[in-house]
């Protein structure tokens, strides 16, 4: 087979999406904090682990709807919030609304995001009225922000919050460092950021990162909306169970695409220890490397509910619009309906820990020993 045949259409969007974008917006998309390391481990902690399939299970055709907040009977692949669409496409958020919606998967709208929420929700539901949007959110140090910002998905009709907790001071991203990538260009803004308290006229606010939240403000948060609230960033195990304690909604683990803690470990690799702490009692999502089916149904056998995509979404984006995103989406839902059949499961709920193990000569040791990751 020559190389060409077995590249894959992620990798065929990304090269795509390169030469056609801005170099200082690709380097702001693909780009992780410190020496890239978390970012580079997301996707090798993946390398790192092979399926052991099932057979003869007769487990039938795959089922692959889960249940999210928010999103009965959703695909287990939603999209993870980034920033800025627009400087990928000139569509921006909408294209990757309307392409999450007819894919059927969560758009999870940034707080970032250089369109409202308002007007992603709306795009996504002229496709199919019952898309489920969720809102991530930033909270901010002025509590009236908050809120202000949370009425906002409410009126959208947001139907989860997503709080991004691994920020409690803006990761340092090399690369954007190195070409003074530190503001939108002029024409673009943060739109979900314009006349909120404090905002100058007809302007936005810059999006705080504060080291003074704590779960108090969480507490707050949950008491102020009806809203499910997701937390994400997680990757201790003791935060995940104190976030359950707390009631919240979801889990998800994450890196931030390597764009926060430069030490921090792959997402795939903390998230065994964060489901065994949450042990069922609210879904847990993964993201960070989920570049395949393959990907989707570790991450799911490791005890992921469901899983999220950043970066693909982008190159999806940048290189062909809401077509791009599309074709992203469902291949990748495709994908891990196909993976699931080979592992011999009817769905998401029939793999095992058993089935995740680790290549090389060390891997088969570890086959069905609980806990052995
Ligand atoms: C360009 C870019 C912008 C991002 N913006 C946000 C954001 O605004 N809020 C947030 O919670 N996470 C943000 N993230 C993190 C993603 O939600 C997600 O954790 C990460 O991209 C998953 O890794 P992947 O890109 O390998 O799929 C961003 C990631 C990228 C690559
Ligand atoms: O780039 C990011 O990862 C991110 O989360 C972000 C947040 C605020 C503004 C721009 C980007």
């Amino acid at each position: 087979m020559t190389g060409g045949a077995a590249r894959g259409l992620l990798a065929e969007l990304r090269e795509k999406a390169a030469a056609r974008l801005d170099p200082v917006h690709l380097d702001f998309y693909e780009g992780g904090a410190g020496t890239e390391r978390a970012l580079a481990e997301n996707e090798r902690a993946f390398a790192r682990l092979a399926l052991l399939p099932r057979v003869l299970r007769a487990a039938g055709p795959p089922r692959t709807a889960v249940d999210l907040p928010g999103a009965p009977g959703t695909q287990p692949v939603v999209v993870a919030p980034t920033a800025f669409h627009r400087l990928a496409h000139r569509d921006g958020e909408l294209a990757t609304a309307r392409a999450a919606a007819a894919a059927g998967t969560v758009l999870t709208a940034s707080m970032a995001a250089t369109t409202t929420v308002g007007e992603m929700a709306a795009a996504a539901r002229a496709v199919d009225p019952a898309a489920a949007v969720w809102f991530q959110l930033y909270l901010q140090p002025e509590r009236e922000v908050t809120l202000a910002l949370v009425r906002r998905a409410e009126e959208a009709g947001c139907s989860a919050l997503v709080v991004t907790a691994d920020s409690p001071v803006f990761g340092r991203r090399t690369r954007d460092d190195r070409n003074r990538f530190h503001d939108l260009p002029p024409g673009y803004a943060a739109e979900n950021m314009r006349g909120l308290p404090g905002a100058p006229p007809g302007g936005t606010r810059d999006i705080a990162m504060s080291p003074a939240l704590g779960w108090a403000d969480l507490r707050r948060l949950q008491a102020a909306t009806r809203l499910p609230v997701l937390l994400k960033g997680v990757l201790h195990p003791a935060d995940a169970r104190r976030a359950v304690e707390e009631g919240v909604a979801g889990i998800v683990v994450s890196n931030h695409g390597g764009r926060q803690l430069d030490a921090a470990p792959a997402a795939a690799e903390a998230l065994p220890r964060v489901a065994d702490a949450v042990a069922g009692h609210v879904p847990v999502l993964l993201d960070g490397g989920v570049r395949s089916g393959s990907d989707a149904v570790t991450a799911l056998a490791l005890g992921a509910t469901a899983v999220g995509v950043g970066r693909p979404v982008l190159w999806g984006l940048a290189a062909e619009g809401e077509d791009g995103v599309a074709r992203v989406l469902a291949h990748l839902l495709e994908d891990t309906a196909h993976v699931l059949a080979l592992c011999g499961a009817g769905g998401p709920r029939d793999l095992g820990r058993d089935q995740v193990v680790r290549r090389g000569p060390a891997g088969l040791p570890g086959i069905g020993e609980a806990g052995s990751w």
